[in-house]
């Protein structure tokens, strides 16, 4: 069975003190890491903080970005090789609003894929298809090719480890959750693009996550679909005790 990844990804939010506390607060009440892989996405000026802070109990941090050059001139970005000097486990790489505002494409995020296993870091790929593009009946060609692109030229190995996150623009953090059917309609499409592409084995065993409006109220249905292994969790991640929610809720999946 697939280990259950609840991420929260915090985007542009919370001062430091408040990072801190919200870590301090979840550590003694996250669930074991053997029943759900636990991830908290932080700004770049949290992370040595909470890097240091989260050593000795189950929650991993990651970043929401990185630039796939190991160092160089290219003002205000951060490098994998930065980001694994601070232990940093996991990284968000296309996020749809990386893809909307700073120009990310399916070449970057592929690059920026190769670059985190080079470094050790598990990639968090995001897909998912505009409100239009739904609605033009275009989402599965899509998000093929969004995967196809951001994967290529891994081997069926780092595929196996990879995280794809699905995330439907028009469910992130409009209130409006995909249904669980939908959502896990593409997962499963997801899953198949994996296997024509890789292996079977590795469509097995990638983590697919689900992300758009995740709530505690939602996400048990989530993740009791055949191919939605997490979430990815903006909102309700920025607050302790929805955060712990879903986390629990990925513990109990059996
Ligand atoms: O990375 C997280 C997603 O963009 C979802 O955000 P949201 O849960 O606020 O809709």
């Amino acid at each position: 069975m697939r280990k259950p990844i609840i991420a929260g990804n915090w985007k542009m939010n919370k001062l430091a003190a408040e990072g801190a506390r919200f870590l301090m607060d979840i550590r003694e009440k996250v669930p074991e890491e053997g029943r759900v892989e636990t991830v908290v996405c932080a700004p770049f000026i949290h992370l040595p903080f909470l890097s240091e802070a989260a050593r000795d109990f189950p929650v991993s941090i990651g970043a929401q970005n990185m630039h796939h050059e190991e160092s160089g001139a290219f003002t205000g970005e951060v490098s994998p090789a930065m980001l694994s000097d601070l232990l940093i486990s996991h990284v968000i790489i296309g996020h749809s609003e990386r893809r909307q505002y700073f120009n990310e494409t399916d070449e970057t995020v592929n690059q920026k894929t190769h670059a985190a296993f080079e470094h050790g870091i598990t990639p968090i790929v995001c897909v998912g298809e505009s409100l239009e593009q739904r609605e033009n009946n275009e989402t599965m060609d899509f998000v093929e090719s969004q995967v196809v692109k951001g994967l290529e030229g891994l081997s069926e190995e780092q595929v196996k480890d990879v995280v794809l996150a699905y995330e439907p623009i028009w469910a992130i953090g409009t209130g409006k959750t995909a249904s669980s059917e939908q959502a896990n309609e593409v997962c499963t499409h997801i899953r198949k693009v994996i296997e024509k592409t890789f292996s079977k084995e590795a469509a097995e065993a990638v983590r697919i996550q689900y992300g758009g409006s995740v709530k505690p109220e939602t996400i048990e249905e989530l993740l009791s679909m055949s191919d939605i292994d997490g979430a990815l969790v903006g909102g309700a991640s920025l607050k302790e005790e929805s955060f712990l929610k879903l986390v629990e809720a990925g513990a109990n999946v059996s």
